[in-house]
């Protein structure tokens, strides 16, 4: 279940009359996804994807909308916001915030081979690189500050082997994120969310990246961890598949070189990129917004994933 907000083919027809879309032909919705309401609507003029958000307000969207409009403009394969006559890409729709995009072609590729994470590698290294002369800033808000801010309040929830692990490396990051060569490391807007299931592929051609929902200003290489930690991993055991990381970092590393700098900071942001996301599924499980519908993802995953990066050496990051 993923249509929170109901929109009828009467509905479009009338919001259609402000963009450039021709006449409304369908509308369907579309039943995965878990924030917002997502339908596919066909119009006149081809097919795109309209997006009712359900906990982001007017205020915090430009800045993803606007990334992505940027980053379309520059060849980076992302759906492109479709503006209204007026030129806005967030208008209103029964009182919530709502976009249209282009749809992207082909479907996620949830069993991925080295050619296809060598795909995601050149891609997001591109939109890195895209992104830099992007002008609008907002931090990762599920950065360093939103895990010292959600820390406590999951911890009384946990075991004590867990609330000990919880506890060390929130440690650990504090002091990672304190050191000097973290405060080199490049950094720009980043998708921050480069699961398998926000990419599209038709066979092993990368047709875009989505869901930039979560998209915001921290180190590339943070990007780079999130984005290995789903793409290369076997997902029974969350140790890293060499073949697939070595596809993924040498594409990434052929398109925006990494630094010295990255290499030395590359196992502490493995488990921070692990840390974040075993926190936001905690958070999820333990303290669910009064309007979730779905089932919380499984914190456990991102545990065992964060214990195997303390314990295993990271493999290199280049050559
Ligand atoms: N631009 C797009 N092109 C094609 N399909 C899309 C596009 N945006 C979303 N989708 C489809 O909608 C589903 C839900 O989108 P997603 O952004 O993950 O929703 P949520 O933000 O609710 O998690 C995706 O799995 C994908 O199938
Ligand atoms: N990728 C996150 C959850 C975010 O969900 P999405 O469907 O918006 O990508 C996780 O796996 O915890």
């Amino acid at each position: 279940m993923a249509v929170f907000t109901a929109v009828s083919l009467d509905d479009l027809t009338l919001l259609l009359k402000k963009f450039p879309l021709g006449n409304a032909i369908a509308i369907k919705g579309i039943s995965s996804g878990i924030e917002n309401s997502n339908f596919f609507i066909e119009t006149e003029r081809g097919e795109y994807v309209l997006t009712i958000f359900e906990n982001l307000s007017f205020a915090q969207l430009p800045f993803y909308l606007q990334l992505m409009r940027h980053l379309a403009e520059r060849g980076v394969l992302v759906p492109a916001p479709v503006p209204d006559e007026s030129g806005e890409l967030v208008v209103p729709l029964h009182g919530k915030p709502a976009a249209i995009v282009s749809k992207l072609e082909g479907t996620s590729q949830m069993a991925p081979q080295p050619v296809h994470c060598a795909a995601v590698g050149a891609m997001l290294a591109r939109m890195h690189l895209a992104a830099r002369d992007f002008p609008l800033q907002q931090p990762n808000l599920r950065g360093l500050d939103w895990w010292n801010d959600t820390t406590p309040l999951v911890l009384p929830f946990l075991d004590e082997r867990n609330a000990h692990l919880l506890r060390a490396e929130m440690h650990f990051q504090s002091a990672f994120a304190a050191c000097d060569h973290y405060h080199r490391l490049g950094r720009g807007p980043v998708h921050a969310d480069l699961f398998r299931n926000n990419v599209m592929f038709v066979g092993e051609r990368l047709t875009g990246f989505f869901d930039f929902y979560f998209a915001g200003c921290d180190t590339w290489l943070f990007d780079v961890a999130v984005t290995v930690n789903d793409w290369c991993i076997d997902l029974a055991t969350g140790v890293l598949d060499s073949s697939r990381v070595r596809a993924l970092l040498d594409a990434y590393h052929a398109v925006r070189p990494f630094t010295a700098d990255e290499q030395a900071a590359w196992q502490p942001m493995l488990r921070a990129a692990a840390l974040r996301f075993w926190l936001s599924r905690l958070y999820d499980l333990y303290l669910p917004r009064e309007a979730e519908m779905l089932t919380p993802h499984d914190p456990t995953h991102f545990e065992r994933i964060l214990r195997e990066r303390i314990a295993t050496p990271a493999p290199e990051l280049f050559a």
